[in-house]
């Protein structure tokens, strides 16, 4: 591997192991709870044990004062709720201006499935060309997602995963299986690590089951967003997030050492 994305990659991870804190839905959803203060929220994630936060480029330098040193990815597509086709994720942005905003990696939405996969497939391919160019890692965000497309089925997500790997990714996040055994099926399907989304925000102990689940099924981690920034307490949940997945702690655990409630 080119020693400039290997390096990149070691600013966005430990040991290997990614805790990645997407913050890019201020496009998808808007200002939702946790993106007002973005500031507030990059701080205390960061604070609890985060490798890296990802946002779109505007708000690059609302980020870089309150990051404490971690990593910092910057997220290249988008699309809104409220438009036309919210699968329909459009070019926001190149590696350049990435770069200039100071990212350690980019990032790229596709949705696998849907009737926008041939031309995000064609833009995850030049990205990754490109992005390799200036030793600037990418992580593919593939999911399953279309009409008819169940976006959880093992089967889809394993495809999912393999395609980002065969497009040149360097990390691939995809939507979680439901259960470890099933999780293993989609992270043997391709050598990068694999790291899960979470998707809309549960109890704590959904949230921690959940990556227990995932890395008890192979995963490097996660890329996890409205669970911990719409956490009433970013900070601790993060810190729970962080045993599991850096610490090797089972749920129980990682929730009370965090302070969180068992039951919550
Ligand atoms: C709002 C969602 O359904 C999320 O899964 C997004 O699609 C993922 C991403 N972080 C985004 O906001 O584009
Ligand atoms: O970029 C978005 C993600 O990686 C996942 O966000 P979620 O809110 O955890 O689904």
């Amino acid at each position: 591997m080119d020693v400039g994305i290997s390096a990149r990659l070691e600013r966005i991870s430990t040991g290997g192991r990614y805790l990645v804190v997407p913050m890019d839905h201020g496009i998808t959803l808007g200002p939702v709870k946790g993106l007002v203060d973005l500031e507030t929220t990059v701080d205390a994630i960061t604070r609890g044990g985060a490798d890296a936060v990802l946002t779109q480029k505007g708000v690059a330098r609302r980020v870089h004062p309150k990051k404490n040193g971690k990593g910092y990815i910057v997220h290249l597509n988008g699309s809104t709720v409220i438009g036309p086709d919210s699968n329909d994720k459009r070019l926001t942005g190149s590696v350049e201006e990435a770069l200039r905003a100071g990212a350690d990696a980019v990032s790229f939405h596709m949705n696998v499935g849907s009737e926008h996969e041939p031309e995000q497939m064609t833009q995850l391919g030049e990205l990754t060309e490109k992005a390799h160019r200036y030793g600037v890692p990418v992580l593919a965000m593939n999911y399953a997602r279309g009409d008819d497309i169940d976006p959880h089925d093992p089967e889809n997500l394993a495809h999912a995963v393999r395609l980002a790997e065969e497009l040149g990714a360097d990390v691939v996040k995809t939507a979680y299986s439901g259960d470890p055994d099933s999780f293993e099926r989609v992270c043997e399907a391709t050598r990068l690590p694999v790291v899960i989304a979470g998707g809309s925000r549960g109890t704590d102990r959904q949230t921690i089951e959940m990556v227990r689940g995932a890395m008890d099924g192979g995963a490097a981690g996660v890329s996890m967003g409205r669970s911990i920034f719409q956490h009433d307490d970013p900070e601790s949940i993060t810190r729970a997030v962080s045993a599991v997945i850096h610490d090797d702690a089972d749920a129980e655990t990682a929730l009370r050492e965090a302070g969180l409630g068992i039951e919550a």
